[in-house]
């Protein structure tokens, strides 16, 4: 935008106009705050509820999806499960001395990042920033110095920080060791990382028996829901269900404002899909959408370059796993544009292998870039049968949909049969589980414990909850057995559109905070109207009472179509009027004078350009109402250019 300073982004003016005009501040502050929760104040609780809604527009209703409100207070038995009580977990480890605590992959990445920069700046490449008053005061930062390194290590530091994702609590220990990374402010060693569970824990009830936790995701709501959901779409698959709600999450060291905080707002979708027929029927209508990709295999070169690429020819070239994968990537770039996220600051990163869940077959991130990096907003991953599989094995509910097949099979299939006397007394409190383990064997798993019972007398199998058991051909046979099949069953796989509604929110302020070229360099907030939290500021030219009736005429009009509209009839100039209004994001502006008495006429003006048009009434909240809506941009408002004030003859 012509308005525009070139390289305007100042992020410590950023922070100041968001605690200025209450986009968000710490929560709890007159009691000092608490790291990582924070709340939102009248600006970004619109903000958000503008992207929600928008949010529920391009997915729920354009895609027909299911909407699901489940609770976040959730049993312990479906997080042990799913299996975030044992693996839902990031490495920690503590300086020795002074107890201070680290993430160790952030850690590791922040003192490479460090290293690389004062490298830059050894030679000459890039001079390092001063940190700012405020900043110095803030412990544990890494900081940076000119040391030249060798080509060979930089090369390592950066096929290190390439996969920094990667690496589990060995690795990472190893890494601290091998290139001596030390506590950040005290230069004392590091204990070597151990395990932390991001859960918050509590009990459900006065018993203190039932095990509970705040739900670290939503989604596994949708999960214990499927039954129902699937009876709801009648038995058929593809389907999906989404939700919006909090989910908690106790991060180690939460930074960086609202990019990592401990209780966050996320919208997820579940599409349930037939594993044998992953193409999407409205692939054809996104095949053309262009992404910024990084493949794992570049990643795993140590390199970032970003390959341009239509979804259509990722998938056809094998790049993305599938259609439906595919489709749900160009419909969040899609999201993520349509809300003001620049798009030549958006990328599609693939998961490497280590960092995906063993059971996700393909993983796909949305990383904005912002003043501290890429930052993922959105996960986007394949998440095969897992979680439907593991619900359906601990609670004996099938979760499966049976499909009527085009003509009856008749086939020949391995049968397990327990023998009810022996099997009871022998697993006692746990038959239910390894019977349900049990009848959800595969047909190579079942044909292996029939030869080890032939040739050994017994076998074992690991059940959903963990354990070993021993089987034996008294607790149960395995006989071939002639089966018509007049339905197909299967377990629909689950792709996870995932999106973290707190982090999208902070990109957006910055890609859409610059400062003015004129006017002493004031800052703007250039939201889209679309999610802009006031879509247009009244003000009166003075504070006469011949304005009254016409502001409340004008308000009212604004109201009635759903465009939130504020009056302001200060006693400041109307030039400071429209500043403050453009550090909140407001798009419109409406001058009502002694014009609008005698004419019914007032004059628009528009946030970015400055540009004013004039028209009567009627024609400018039509025009607010379809600007506000998507339907017109600035640019064709049919109504006359104008400067100045109106003259009131
Ligand atoms: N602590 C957090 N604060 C704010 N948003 C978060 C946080 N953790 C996750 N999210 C959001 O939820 C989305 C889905 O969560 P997911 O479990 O995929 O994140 P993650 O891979 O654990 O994130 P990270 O690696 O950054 O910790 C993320 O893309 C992100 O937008």
């Amino acid at each position: 935008m012509s308005n525009r300073l070139a390289h305007s982004f100042d992020k410590s003016k950023l922070e100041a106009v968001c605690l200025r005009r209450f986009f968000f501040a710490p929560a709890f502050e007159i009691y000092g705050g608490c790291a990582g929760l924070y709340d939102y104040g009248p600006p970004g609780s619109a903000l958000q509820a503008n992207i929600l809604d928008a949010w529920r527009k391009h997915f729920i209703i354009e895609e027909e999806m299911l909407e699901v409100d489940t609770t976040a207070v959730t049993l312990g038995e479906v997080l042990k499960t799913s299996g975030h009580v044992d693996k839902f977990t990031d490495w920690m480890c503590r300086d020795t001395k002074t107890g201070d605590i680290f993430r160790a992959d952030h850690l590791v990445e922040a003192v490479l990042e460090a290293r690389l920069k004062g490298d830059k700046e050894a030679r000459g490449e890039q001079q390092i920033e001063q940190p700012k008053e405020d900043e110095k005061k803030k412990k544990k930062k890494v900081k940076s110095s000119a040391v030249k390194l060798d080509d060979a290590v930089v090369q390592q530091y950066e096929t290190i920080l390439a996969q920094i994702d990667n690496f589990d609590g060995e690795e990472l220990a190893d890494l601290i060791e091998k290139h001596s990374i030390k506590s950040p402010e005290s230069q004392n060693d590091l204990t070597k990382p151990v395990e932390f569970n991001l859960m918050f824990e509590s009990s459900i009830g006065p018993t203190g028996q039932v095990k509970g936790y705040l739900r670290p995701e939503t989604a596994q709501g949708h999960f214990v829901n499927f039954g129902r959901l699937l009876e709801f779409n009648n038995g058929r698959v593809p389907f999906a269900s989404a939700q919006i709600g909090k989910s908690f999450r106790n991060e180690i060291s939460p930074k960086q404002g609202l990019l990592r905080v401990r209780e966050f707002l996320m919208a997820e979708i579940e599409h349930y899909v037939d594993p044998l027929k992953k193409n999407h029927p409205r692939f054809n209508e996104v095949e053309n959408v262009q992404l910024q990709i990084l493949p794992n295999e570049v990643q795993v070169e140590g390199k970032t370059d970003l390959t341009k690429i239509t979804v259509g020819e990722a998938v056809k070239k094998g790049i993305i796993d599938n259609e439906t994968l595919g489709y749900f990537v160009a419909r969040i770039n899609l999201f993520l544009e349509k809300i003001g996220i620049n798009k030549d600051r958006l990328r599609f990163r693939q998961h490497m292998s280590n960092e995906m869940a063993h059971y996700a077959s393909d993983c796909w991130d949305a990383e904005i870039h912002t003043s501290y990096g890429w930052i993922e907003c959105v996960g986007c991953a394949d998440r095969s049968a897992y979680d439907l599989t593991v619900h359906a094995v601990r609670t004996g509910q099938p979760l499966v949909v049976r499909e009527p097949l085009p003509e009856i099979k008749i086939e020949e299939k391995w049968a397990p049969e327990i023998n009810k006397k022996k099997f009871g007394p022998t697993f006692r409190a746990n038959q239910k589980i390894v019977e349900s383990t049990i009848f959800a064997l595969d047909q190579p798993r079942l044909e292996c414990i029939k030869k080890d019972f032939d040739s050994q007398g017994k076998s074992d199998i690991q059940a959903a909850d963990g354990n070993k058991y021993d089987l034996t051909p008294e607790l149960l046979t395995i006989e071939k057995k002639t089966f018509k099949e007049t339905k197909r069953e299967f377990t629909p796989n689950v792709i996870e559109p995932s999106f973290g509604i707190g982090r999208i929110l902070y990109a957006l302020l910055e890609h859409s905070f610059y400062a003015r070229e004129q006017d002493e360099g004031r800052t703007v907030l250039g939201f889209p109207p679309l999610v802009a939290p006031i879509k247009a500021l009244v003000v009166p030219i003075s504070n006469s009472k011949e304005f009254e009736p016409i502001i409340k005429d004008i308000s009212l009009r604004l109201r009635k179509n759903g465009v939130a509209s504020r009056v302001d009839d200060s006693s400041a100039t109307i030039g400071k009027r429209y500043a403050r209004n453009d550090e909140l994001g407001t798009p419109y502006g409406i001058t009502v004078d002694f014009a609008t008495v005698k004419k019914n006429t007032i004059t628009l003006r528009e946030r970015d350009t400055t540009e004013q048009k004039i028209g009567t009434v009627e024609q400018v909240v039509d025009a607010i109402v379809k600007l506000s809506k998507g339907e017109i941009e600035w640019p064709q408002v049919d109504l006359p250019a104008y400067s100045g004030v109106q003259d009131a003859d």
